[in-house]
């Protein structure tokens, strides 16, 4: 992930760091494998919303609650919507406390269920890495340097081979069709390990208005974060469905998976495209075009 959040505002506590090396946390970030054994000098991020709503992920209705339920339901009316139901939402309008939420396309079964078991046999059998608070990852993509803003393609020789169908789907949706993605990366979750991912946005610089997550193997839920993070807004994202955010939901609101949402193991699969001011910076024009020709490839290894 690349983001900006919380770690670049870390509030300082007075325990000591040891130099136990059980996870590859960092920061403020935890995960069930450290807590408890590594102590870290940074407060964890506590989640403490002052306004919650959810959303149908049918009708896209918001709803409101006075406490945070223990568990968000998928639809409006617990296991299904009051409204027909369709295959798509697409979220143009939404205000909540006054803001904003728009630039959400969800789409329901994107892959079916052999797809789903297709794709994860292949990804299960390419190694994962461990990443931060009890994620695992396997990414492809080019070499960046966030915070000095310099774009390399290192180890980057394409997207995997298995990518290509999907993005061939991708480009099929009216909101995506001219999406080329210049990152590609899954991200286990597990409940074993208590993975999560903080509230943040993906890195602003490099990467472009679009943002995909493909969900597979168990119902999810995103949440989407005001910036000072006391509304939250939860999105359900159910086994198999396709979300791409862009426009406010991708630059006004941080967003996160949260611990509690993961019952049982999730992987969701995540695409990126490139910042058009890459192309338009005369420093950058190039290799930013070589990104992205690189990534419309099909036989890339791991970065
Ligand atoms: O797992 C997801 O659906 C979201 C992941 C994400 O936000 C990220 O990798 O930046
Ligand atoms: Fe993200």
């Amino acid at each position: 992930m690349a983001s900006v959040s919380l770690e670049s505002h870390p509030i300082e506590t007075s325990v000591a760091v040891t130099p136990d090396k059980v996870c590859e946390c960092k920061g403020i970030r935890t995960c069930l494998i450290c807590e408890g054994v590594k102590s870290s000098k940074f407060a964890p991020y506590i989640d403490n919303p002052n306004v919650f709503y959810s959303v149908c992920c049918n009708c896209g209705e918001a709803k409101k609650y006075i406490e945070p339920p223990s568990e968000v339901n998928l639809y409006c009316n617990g296991n299904t919507c009051v409204k027909t139901l369709k295959s798509e939402l697409l979220i143009e309008n939404l205000i909540i406390e006054g803001m904003v939420l728009d630039g959400i396309h969800l789409v329901k079964e994107f892959i079916s269920e052999l797809e789903e078991i297709q794709l994860i046999s292949i990804i299960d059998s390419i190694e994962w890495k461990n990443s931060q608070s009890g994620r695992r990852k396997q990414n492809y993509g080019p070499k960046v340097n966030f915070k000095r803003k310099k774009l390399k393609l290192g180890e980057f020789t394409g997207l995997p081979p298995y990518a290509e169908g999907l993005v061939k789907k991708i480009n099929s949706l009216k909101t995506f069709s001219t999406f080329k993605p210049v990152e590609f990366c899954n991200l286990e979750y597990t409940a074993e390990k208590g993975a999560s991912i903080d509230p943040h946005y993906d890195d602003k610089w490099v990467w472009g208005d679009r943002l995909i997550s493909i969900s597979t193997l168990s119902d999810s839920v995103i949440t989407f974060y005001s910036q000072d993070l006391s509304v939250q807004v939860a999105l359900p994202l159910p086994r198999r469905s396709f979300l791409g955010f862009w426009g406010s939901s991708r630059f006004n609101w941080l967003h996160g998976v949260k611990r509690k949402d993961i019952d049982v193991r999730r992987v969701s699969i995540t695409l990126r495209e490139l910042n058009k001011a890459i192309l338009d910076s005369p420093d950058l024009e190039e290799i930013g075009d070589l990104v992205i020709e690189t990534g419309s490839k099909y036989h890339g290894n791991p970065t």
